[in-house]
């Protein structure tokens, strides 16, 4: 870029659009004066950007075929190899297309992204290849990450293995294909009301949303900052718990991260099963509106067969569970918009910014017009409450986090993990392209009553599958206190252990 400098006009202009009530006469002094601003902002724009080094080749890959694309997971396949000798060789990965990984092209479901290639590696992909893994591409992605289900990318639906007319969820929905179908060895999904748990759920596999910020959020596109977090999806508990213990810890970029252990050690307790474990079945998150019968009772049949392994299971419960969506909402409408119309990073946190990125999405206003019903749905809310409330909704919301994180951790003061259904229903399924907004949001926010307190609040879950109902997996999702994944997993590797939850 070169800057351009302002001139009479655009100060004339700046100072009607302001209201600033500026003399003519001192629209020229000002002219004047902001030649010095503008020489800054000259040797801002000559110096070298200050990013991340990319390290392993890659090519740019291809957009694979549909005859090639199974369930159409994929957005771009592209071999990059990590080096040999790591804790991971051997493990092939995908990336949600919200990941950055340099070279590569990244859309992140949105039409306005369509030809975007970022310049740098998220700091985990830089930590997957540093750990041998082998990654084989990027995984279509919800548009711009808003859905819950997996027909709202601009490349069409994904579909779920188990039964193809059905949702694999989402927003992480190539991922889930993926790894559902094990054409992958797991994935790296992120997930800010839901996006990868849902998935685990919808398509029966293990989904791990770590503590916020433990996993570092450089270089994956952003959200909302306070509800960003990226996790692990794979088809058994042990792989998860490697590939997490290798993209855990400080880069010293992502304000997210705050008061980390100074270790993590995810694999020694894997084996130690279920006895002596305190779990507390949360009453509230049963039962909702769209509840299932047979996935509640299937999740309740889970927590017995932990009881059978050993562990305390009691029923707790927990009036607050039933507002954590509503606490959720503000944050999740208003920090959407915020990123959209804050240029995708805002301002006010030091750390990476990708302006790339920022390029790419500069002219997003242009593409408002095929934005999917669920996105258009977000922008109108937020516009109408920020316009009228002036963003003190979100703020409230963001305080009463506060509470609504006291409350779960009052229970996890006498239990080492909550147990609620991932989500309230089976895999449902795809809506048809052409079937209006209602039907088209519906199916995409339907699900997360269960999933998005813990965005908000920032405590590790994990969504473990512990049965079938009528011919589809049945999600158990288990919560515990900040940076407890090891429990997590361990009550999760107990269970698959011991039960075969495709017989049960
Ligand atoms: N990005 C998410 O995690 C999400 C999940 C469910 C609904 C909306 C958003």
């Amino acid at each position: 870029m070169t800057i351009r400098k302002p001139q009479y006009e655009d100060l004339l202009a700046a100072d009607q659009a302001l209201g600033l009530g500026i003399s003519k006469a001192d629209i020229q002094a000002f002219t004047e004066l902001l030649e010095e601003v503008s020489h800054d902002y000259a040797i801002v724009d000559a110096l070298t950007p200050e990013l991340p080094e990319v390290r392993y080749p890659r090519t740019p890959g291809h957009y694979p075929a549909p005859a090639e694309n199974p369930y159409n997971a994929w957005y771009v396949k592209s071999e990059v190899k990590g080096r040999p000798g790591g804790q991971l060789e051997g493990l092939n990965l995908a990336l949600k297309d919200n990941v950055m990984l340099a070279g590569v092209p990244m859309m992140a479901g949105a039409s306005s992204l369509r030809g975007y290639t970022p310049d740098v590696d998220a700091t985990l992909v830089t930590r997957l290849l540093d750990q041998g893994a082998t990654i084989l591409g990027k995984a279509q992605c919800e548009y711009f990450c808003v859905s819950g289900s997996s027909h709202t990318s601009a490349q069409g639906p994904v579909k779920n293995p188990w039964d193809e007319a059905r949702s694999a969820g989402g927003s992480s929905s190539g991922c889930s294909a993926l790894v559902s179908a094990g054409l992958v060895d797991a994935a790296i999904g992120t997930d800010q009301g839901g996006s990868v748990r849902i998935p685990a759920a919808y398509a029966g596999f293990v989904g791990m949303k770590p503590t916020h910020g433990v996993v570092p959020y450089t270089g994956v596109m952003p959200v909302e900052m306070t509800l960003d977090h990226a996790g692990v999806m794979s088809g058994d508990v042990r792989t998860n718990a490697r590939v997490l213990e290798a993209i855990v810890g400080d880069d010293g970029l992502d304000p997210r991260q705050r008061r980390l252990p100074d270790s993590f050690d995810y694999l020694s307790q894997l084996e130690a099963g279920a006895t002596g474990l305190r779990i507390a079945i949360i009453a509230e998150g049963f039962g909702w509106e769209n509840s299932e019968e047979e996935v509640d009772a299937a999740v309740r049949a889970g927590a017995e067969r932990l009881r059978s392994l050993g562990a305390t299971v009691d029923q707790v419960s927990l009036p607050l569970h039933r507002k954590g969506h509503a606490i959720w909402t503000p944050i999740a409408i208003e920090g959407t918009a915020n990123q959209l119309e804050g240029f995708n990073y805002g301002s006010n946190w030091k750390g990476l910014y990708v302006t790339s990125l920022m390029r790419a999405q500069q002219d997003w206003r242009a593409n408002a017009s095929d934005f999917p019903a669920d996105v258009t749905s977000v922008l109108l809310a937020a516009h109408y409450f920020r316009g009228h409330y002036h963003g003190q909704y979100y703020a409230k919301a963001q305080n009463l986090v506060r509470r609504l994180k006291a409350a779960y951790e009052a229970v996890l003061a006498d239990y080492d993990l909550l147990l609620m259904p991932t989500v309230p229903l089976k895999a449902p399924r795809l809506p048809d392209p052409g079937c209006g907004a209602r039907e088209w949001v519906g199916r995409a926010l339907e699900m997360n009553t269960n999933t998005a307190p813990f965005n908000a609040t920032g405590l590790p879950a994990i969504s473990v599958p512990c049965g079938m109902a009528q011919g589809l997996p049945v999600g158990m999702m288990l919560i515990g206190r900040d940076y407890t994944e090891a429990t997590l997993y361990r009550a999760a590797a107990a269970y698959e252990a011991a039960f075969d939850w495709k017989t049960l």
